[in-house]
């Protein structure tokens, strides 16, 4: 996609060789330590080798045979609890802003689900190369790709993490430029979609817009959150509505000139959840180095003498930090936002202080409020997705299809690739009852409906 928006002159790979790709810390008992990134590395850790007693059990326990648990309770049980509490909850902080607790293992680190499913063992099985979660799907996608694009492969082998000169957004942006340019697609934004209807026999459907003329289309691929979905469907699908999502306040500091310096460069650090109750980082999740992870985005004089960082606020503890249940008051303008913000700006000042020792004042400081940002796939989730699939197919037949972070992955790249594969399947699907008269060849299993991949993860 980066290349057919033409986009790899802005894009800021970085490469896995990097500080800022090898060098990820996490704040506990006051200093930072590093993330490892082998099992080699591991056995000294700080952090890690006053566990491995009771993580040697992993090797020799059984497993446990559930279809699904918590990441707490899958870690507590092959490691125990201290690497549960003082390690993972950091990751699940850093991905998810999650709680370990109550996210499935099975869909968020699904790689340790299946090494313990197919080797007994999460170590033994990474020893012995195993727990690639790779669907048939990515591996034709895969094949389909770098056969067009070889030197991709060497590309995504050699970067760890990537953005764009003006940030990720230069990606929609693009992709908005794109289609507008290409005079087949009808963008209408803030137009707020109020009902579907489906006509079966019709095979078409009516998508009722407020305050527009209904529209009626051949078909609907959804990429709403799936409790928006759930109140514009006739049908009661109580699977859109099982998992919250949580609300993170990222707050962005600049520190010009020489004033402030990292004790170390790398990507950036995580707060695990036995961190978290300590006074003046309640509800940190974690910062990010951006001026050292991704240093070319910052061009003129005064790049080298920059430091920016962004603090990630709240995810499962929002609620807690700001005493208020109905999550954040949509006005940008009322008090309790500002306090709110406020408050955010002065969790980050501090913890800079306190845990990178930056005594400085920052020159620039913006907060943003990411209200619901981020899916949180709980215990179960996968097995709801799978009867989510075949919901949409017996009572759809390929009318609806679903893709999005509230399905089968969070990440940008989840998100553009699991799009992608409905989008070309819905496409062909449509090509197919062309080609074939009133839909002949399009049996319920023929349905598309952007689940299909639940049954492979
Ligand atoms: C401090 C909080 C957060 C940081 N990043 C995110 C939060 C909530 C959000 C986030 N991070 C990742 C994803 C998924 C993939 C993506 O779209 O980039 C999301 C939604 C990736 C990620 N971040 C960390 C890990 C281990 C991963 C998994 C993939 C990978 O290995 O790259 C760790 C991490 N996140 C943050 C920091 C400071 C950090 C490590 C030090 C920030």
């Amino acid at each position: 996609m980066v290349k057919a928006l033409n986009l790899d002159q802005t894009l800021e790979p970085v490469l896995k060789t990097s500080p800022a790709a090898k060098n990820r810390f996490i704040y506990s008992r006051n200093k930072l330590h590093m993330l490892p990134s082998s099992i080699g590395s591991a056995l000294t850790h700080p952090l890690i080798a006053p566990k491995i007693p009771r993580a040697g059990l992993d090797l020799i326990k059984s497993a446990s045979g559930q279809s699904d648990e918590s990441i707490e309770s899958f870690i507590t049980r092959r490691f125990g609890k201290g690497m549960s509490d003082d390690l993972i909850s950091a990751m699940v902080h850093g991905i998810y802003a999650g709680d370990a607790s109550k996210l499935s293992v099975r869909s968020t680190f699904g790689m340790l689900y299946h090494l313990e499913k197919d080797y007994g063992s999460v170590v033994l099985g990474m020893l012995m190369g195993g727990g690639t979660v790779e669907t048939p799907w990515d591996t034709v996608l895969k094949e389909k790709i770098v056969a067009k694009m070889p030197d991709l492969k060497d590309f995504v082998d050699k970067t760890s993490i990537y953005s764009f000169k003006d940030g990720l957004e230069e990606l929609s942006r693009a992709l908005e430029r794109d289609l507008v340019a290409s005079g087949r697609v009808d963008i209408r934004k803030a137009s707020i979609v109020e009902k579907l209807d489906f006509d079966q026999q019709g095979r078409t459907v009516n998508v009722s817009i407020k305050g527009q003329d209904p529209l009626q289309v051949d078909s609907v691929v959804s990429a709403l959150p799936p409790q928006v979905l759930y109140s514009l469907l006739p049908n009661s699908y109580p699977e859109l509505i099982q998992n919250p999502s949580v609300t993170v306040a990222v707050v962005n500091l600049v520190y010009n000139g020489d004033q402030a310096r990292l004790p170390s460069p790398g990507f950036g650090y995580l707060i695990p959840r036995s961190e978290n109750s300590a006074v003046n980082h309640k509800g940190l999740l974690g910062i990010v180095f951006d001026s050292c992870s991704i240093p070319d985005q910052d061009q003129g004089a005064s790049r080298d003498h920059t430091l920016k960082l962004t603090a990630m606020i709240g995810g499962h503890m929002f609620e807690q930090i700001v005493g208020n249940h109905d999550g954040v008051d949509a006005n940008p303008e009322s008090s309790s936002i500002k306090e709110q913000e406020l408050l955010f700006e002065q969790i980050a000042v501090d913890a800079v202080k306190k845990h990178l020792k930056i005594e400085a004042i920052p020159d620039i400081v913006k907060v943003h409020i990411h209200n619901q940002c981020i899916p949180q796939y709980l215990v179960g989730h996968l097995q709801r997705m799978q009867t989510l699939d075949q919901s949409l197919r017996a009572d759809y037949d390929g009318l609806l299809a679903v893709t999005g972070a509230g399905y089968l992955g969070v990440s940008v790249n989840d998100c553009i690739k699991n799009a992608r594969e409905v989008a070309e399947a819905v496409v062909s699907k449509m090509g197919e009852e062309e080609e074939n008269g009133e839909a002949q060849l399009v049996g319920k299993q023929d349905a598309v409906t952007g689940l299909e991949r639940s049954w492979f993860l």
